[in-house]
């Protein structure tokens, strides 16, 4: 069996507390028939220059290296997260492109490959992850790395419209083209990459999915949405409900009601507009004040980034301003929390609230949403209320979908959600977690790299012919 060797920015060391789904993702991927894991150790040191630090724990082996200031603040804090990120999500007001950086994030991605290129076997499958990587394979290639390459983008794709305004474009999204095998999440995803390569390269379609460069190269494209491990994390819901977190917030909330929130501190989650809309319904539904608190727990992400560092005032501005204007004595409406909880106190919580909130602006799939329905007591289930814009309401077709900027939406689906009877209830929790059952992580990892595998002597002989 050929070894898989995963690549990412972001390498989730053991015991590590990380928020973010690729890492949750990775580890939940790798963990079951094991592999090489390797990116970037997330510290940084006085040069970049460094070899490679291996260390195994069970079936992984990790091999992490350091970067510098310089290639850090150019690579993942500048191009990727103030080019890729903001236009990925469709805020081009927020991209901030520079020459030097677009350079540093080609350099980063020549320095992996050069020290991936030197631990790679022949036979190895190389899976490589997300925006900050996109031009490692054209990298590898040139080196002569020949093993089977995938990619899996964990954002959305914004439409070839928004595409073509970053500079270099065609530079940066054709070398996707050296890729095996390219994944998104959604099938909207998939429209805007395979309409990109038709009218911006030149590319032919075939109805396999594979897309044909004018010179010829083939790879396919698909899409995949990520699963969480459904079994494991519904496991870990009910064991942590019994534990003494959960027992302290039950406590403080005295029989009130909990709506939940759990994200990143980003400006693609919708925090402002979900504080805003919760603020609505306190206004809007007199009768739920001191009956129902939202609890928000928004790790800091990125904080280098300025445009972070805006949307943190930002929330502290408006929490206050909600909690100023509808606080008691005994009852704050927003419990605004700024640390990252370990999964397993995470499940806990969920378990405890009525209603999970998820309404991000736009969501490459939002594995949040799908943890939350997976930790509800299937005889007492919450509800799950949902933005649209997240890939995952692809899949969790019976959560409440709402459009996060309508906050009358939003406030209205809090009301519903607070009063839904509990055979409805039960009825759209089952329908997801049918799905979340089927399409879970280990069938996401076995899709992928399913139609990664070199086609079969048949399949060479069918291309051939047409
Ligand atoms: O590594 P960070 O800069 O701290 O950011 C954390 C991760 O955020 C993004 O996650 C995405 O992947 C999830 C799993 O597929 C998906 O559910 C979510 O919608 C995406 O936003 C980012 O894409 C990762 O690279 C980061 O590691
Ligand atoms: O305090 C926290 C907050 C979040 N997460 C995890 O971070 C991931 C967030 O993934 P999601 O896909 O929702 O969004 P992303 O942060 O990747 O954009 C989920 O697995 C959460 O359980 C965590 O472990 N601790």
């Amino acid at each position: 069996m050929s070894r898989l060797v995963v690549v990412s920015n972001r390498v989730a060391l053991p015991k590590e507390i990380r928020a973010g789904g690729l890492a949750t993702a990775m580890h939940a991927a790798l963990s079951e028939s094991g592999g090489v894991w390797f990116g970037w150790s997330g510290k940084l040191a006085a040069t970049s220059a460094g070899e490679p630090r291996r260390q195994r724990d069970g079936l992984i082996t990790y091999a992490t290296l350091d970067l510098s200031r310089r290639d850090h603040d150019d690579y993942y804090a500048g191009f990727a997260n103030r080019a890729l990120w903001p236009l990925f999500h469709c805020r081009t007001d927020l991209v901030d492109y520079r020459r030097e950086t677009y350079a540093g994030y080609q350099r980063v991605n020549a320095l992996f490959a050069e020290h991936l290129a030197a631990l790679l076997q022949p036979d190895d499958v190389v899976w490589v992850h997300d925006y900050h990587l996109i031009p490692l394979a054209a990298h590898l290639r040139r080196r002569g790395v020949a093993c089977r390459i995938g990619f899996f983008l964990h954002t959305p794709l914004p439409p070839a419209d928004l595409l073509v305004t970053l500079p270099r474009h065609r530079e940066l999204i054709e070398s996707l083209a050296a890729y095996d095998l390219v994944g998104l999440q959604t099938p909207r995803d998939l429209r805007a990459l395979q309409d990109y390569f038709c009218h911006e390269s030149g590319a032919e379609l075939a109805d396999d999915g594979t897309i044909r460069m004018p010179e010829g190269r083939r790879f396919r494209a698909d899409c995949f949405p990520i699963g969480i491990d459904t079994a494991a994390v519904a496991g870990s819901a009910a064991r942590a409900a019994a534990g003494a977190a959960v027992a302290r917030l039950r406590e403080s909330l005295a029989e009130r009601a909990l709506v939940i929130g759990v994200d990143r501190l980003d400006y693609s989650k919708g925090l402002p507009e979900r504080f805003s809309a919760f603020g609505r319904l306190l206004e809007t539904a007199p009768h739920l004040r001191s009956r129902v608190s939202l609890l928000q727990i928004a790790p800091p992400s990125r904080s280098e980034v300025p445009e972070y560092r805006a949307i943190r005032r930002e929330l502290e501005r408006i929490a206050g301003h909600i909690n100023g204007a509808y606080a008691e004595p005994d009852w704050v409406p927003i419990r605004y929390v700024n640390k990252a909880f370990p999964q397993a106190t995470l499940a806990g919580y969920y378990r405890t609230a009525r209603v999970g909130l998820v309404t991000p602006l736009r969501d490459g799939m939002n594995l949040v949403a799908k943890e939350y329905v997976a930790c509800q007591d299937p005889a007492d289930p919450g509800v799950l209320v949902l933005s649209r814009f997240a890939g995952a309401a692809n899949e969790l077709k019976t959560a409440l979908r709402v459009n996060p900027y309508d906050q009358d939406e939003v406030a209205d689906a809090l009301r519903a959600a607070l009063v839904m009877p509990l055979e409805e209830r039960r009825a759209r929790w089952q329908a997801m977690m049918d799905v979340m059952r089927q399409q879970d992580i280990t069938a996401w990892r076995g899709a992928f790299l399913r139609a990664l595998a070199p086609p079969s002597q048949a399949e060479r002989n069918l291309h051939r012919v047409s």
